[in-house]
């Protein structure tokens, strides 16, 4: 990898450019200098030797293809997010109704990446925002969430993550985050407790100044 000449993609803009610097995912300079296919390939080989060391042996005909399996899954689903060409396209559309209260999209699905510990965080995303002159799609809303959460993730920058590029992309402040999720990490080793769970929120705009906003958005959750 440190050596290897950039190909496809170098010449794209950096993951998170568009994002304050504080929000970026820590990406190495030549993220994208491999093409996909050989990025999987690599992938599968260091994972083979993973699986080696542990003592599996890979010539049973169902672990063989184990390898492969994990690395198209890291590049392909679980850490798409990571690629700035899998950045979801928001279109927005006059807002020819004159809705004028807040838009709540609840329940979203996530899935996301614990990046302390490469295990699952599983939850729902609730996001909110105020039209103004313009409304959008709803299920770009969904999009924007899950583009994030294929990440290696904290849930903390996820969550600032998603507002802010809310905020871009429906050219508002008013944004509201809510995130409530469950961390396999927590949940299946170290501390082993499977009942606690956490949420995160970020609040902009309308949704931070005015509370009774806030609790409107909050009531709507029945939180
Ligand atoms: N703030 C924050 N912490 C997280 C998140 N996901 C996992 N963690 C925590 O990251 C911390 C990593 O701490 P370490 O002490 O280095 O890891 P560890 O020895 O595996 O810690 P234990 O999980 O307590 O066994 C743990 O406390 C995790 O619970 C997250 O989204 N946000
Ligand atoms: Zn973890």
């Amino acid at each position: 990898m440190d050596n290897a000449a950039p190909t496809s993609g170098s010449n794209l803009r950096p993951t998170d450019a568009h994002l304050p610097t504080d929000l970026h995912t820590p990406l190495r300079p030549d993220a994208f200098a491999l093409s996909e296919e050989d990025k999987i390939a690599s992938i599968t080989e260091h994972f083979r030797e993973i699986m080696q060391l542990l003592g599996l042996d890979l010539t049973d005909d169902s672990l063989a293809g184990t390898p492969r399996r994990v690395a198209k899954m890291y590049v392909q689903e679980w850490f798409r997010g990571l690629h700035p060409e899998n950045r979801p396209e928001v279109r927005l559309f006059g807002n020819r109704y004159q809705y004028g209260q807040m838009l709540l999209e609840r329940d979203i699905t996530l899935f996301s990446c614990c990046e302390h510990h490469f295990v699952p965080i599983i939850g729902k995303a609730h996001v909110a925002y105020l039209p103004g002159e313009n409304v959008v799609g709803l299920s770009k809303l969904n999009r924007v969430v899950q583009y994030y959460a294929r990440r290696p993730q904290v849930q903390e920058r996820l969550t600032r993550q998603i507002a802010e590029e809310l905020k871009q992309s429906l050219h508002t402040d008013n944004v509201a985050v809510l995130i409530e999720a469950d961390h396999l990490c927590v949940m299946s080793r170290g501390v082993n407790d499977t009942s606690s769970s956490t949420i995160t929120a970020e609040y902009s705009g309308a949704f931070e100044t005015d509370a009774t906003l806030r609790a409107e958005f909050l009531r709507l959750l029945g939180k």
